[in-house]
């Protein structure tokens, strides 16, 4: 296996808090062999390698693991941003628009626009692309989108339960994604979502989601909290859940519960609060409570919820600078949630996880030897320049399991 040497760099950012002090070291250098990272430490100890790349005192990183995507649609829904930046209110009802664009759409056409936006996403840093279905809502559309996704992303999640499509009926239609829609989908998918909110799944359709999820044998994620107070942070911890993504409107016991998730005698996984801040600018929704979910205890991710109604961008970098600049979180904090966040939220932190070819993965997230040589440079000499600088075009070079991408 050839083995590439990253070394003068000004700032590494590991994750690693055993590896470097809070989890960073200055004038260091990193060795990668194959796939892997196989050695971190300071540059003057750095080991021989066959080829050397020279950071030139830039910053290093992991790359980031966005953890919430809906990449998979056909479609744009301009006009609806543009009634909303004129004081409309977003509502769950915008998704058929989509649903009806995808279901339209070809194969091929759902693929390009997938890939394109992929590259997109690399371009910017993004290493780990979680993405879900939930544009299609029948049996053959949920299968034909988590067959797509499972082609390009390294996680796919299955969404059937985003919206009641219009021509539905709401007991039926859950009957058919608690059963034979969850049946056909779930080779193809390692994990469930369900939009608990008003005007999409209310508590008991979702505890219904859930229990088929985990009787189905597979991880679960909610929507909830998003438009307004509503049970979906409870039911995700009930649940075990590995993620409740948009956490807007939070109670004390809602932000108790997330923190003590990590913490209780439950068996049960603990839960990442997932925050989305490009979702909440573009829909004008309050900024999710990070700074008081740290403070509290609980873990949080930080993630683009690229999709074409409520956050048409994958640009973790602004999700950085934004956590950073109105969210109240150091940009070290931002930084952690947009990478090890991530991972938590996949259950990708640890070796062994399974892509969606069913081939194990190491560890991504982190820069430590045995994980993956998930990596990215700075045009920066600190990470603190992703929010002193927001919307600049730091990224320099990506390295996706060991091959340059960017
Ligand atoms: N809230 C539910 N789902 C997406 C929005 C989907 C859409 O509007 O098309 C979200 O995470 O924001
Ligand atoms: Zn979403």
């Amino acid at each position: 296996m050839t083995t590439l040497l990253i070394d003068n760099i000004g700032e590494l950012t590991t994750n690693d808090d055993e590896l470097a002090t809070a989890g960073r070291l200055r004038d260091a250098a990193v060795l990668v062999e194959g796939n892997r990272i196989a050695w971190v430490g300071p540059a003057a100890q750095a080991p021989a390698a066959d080829t050397r790349f020279d950071a030139a005192g830039q910053a290093l990183l992991p790359g980031w693991v966005d953890s919430h995507t809906h990449m998979v649609f056909a479609g744009d829904r301009t006009a609806e941003f543009e009634a909303r930046m004129a004081g409309e209110s977003y509502a769950a009802g915008g998704i058929n628009v989509t649903v009806n664009a995808t279901r339209a759409a070809s194969d091929e056409t759902l693929e390009q626009n997938l890939r394109r936006l992929i590259a997109e996403a690399r371009a910017g840093g993004t290493t780990t692309i979680e993405t879900k279905t939930g544009y299609g809502l029948t049996v053959a559309d949920e299968v034909r989108l988590a067959r797509i996704a499972g082609r390009h992303a390294d996680a796919v999640t299955f969404l059937g339960a985003h919206l009641v499509p219009a021509e539905a009926n709401p007991a039926d239609y859950l009957d058919l994604v608690t059963g034979p829609m969850l049946t056909a989908v779930a080779p193809h998918v390692s994990a469930v979502d369900v939009f608990c909110e008003t005007g999409a799944f209310d508590e008991a359709a979702t505890r219904r989601v859930l229990e088929a999820a985990s009787a189905a044998g597979l991880a679960t994620r909610v929507h909830g909290n998003q438009l307004g107070h509503g049970p979906g942070v409870q039911l995700a911890v009930e649940y075990g859940a590995l993620s409740v993504d948009h956490v807007g409107f939070l109670t004390e016991q809602d932000i108790e519960a997330l923190a003590a998730s990590w913490t209780g005698p439950t068996s049960l996984p603990g839960t990442v609060a997932t925050v989305l801040p490009a979702c909440d600018l573009s829909t004008r929704m309050p900024l999710a409570p990070a700074r008081n979910l740290l403070d509290a205890g609980a873990r949080i991710a930080i993630a683009s919820n690229c999709n074409p109604g409520t956050s048409y961008t994958s640009s973790m970098a602004f999700c950085v600078a934004t956590a950073v600049l109105q969210m109240g979180l150091t940009i070290h904090e931002a930084v952690r949630a947009a990478t090890l966040g991530g991972a938590w939220a996949l259950g990708m932190h640890e070796e062994g996880w399974l892509d969606p070819r069913g081939i194990a993965q190491p560890a991504v997230g982190v820069i430590c030897p045995g994980a993956r040589a998930d990596l990215q440079l700075l045009a920066a000499p600190s990470v603190t320049h992703l929010a002193y600088r927001p919307g600049m075009p730091l990224t320099r070079a990506v390295w996706r399991a060991g091959i340059r991408v960017v």
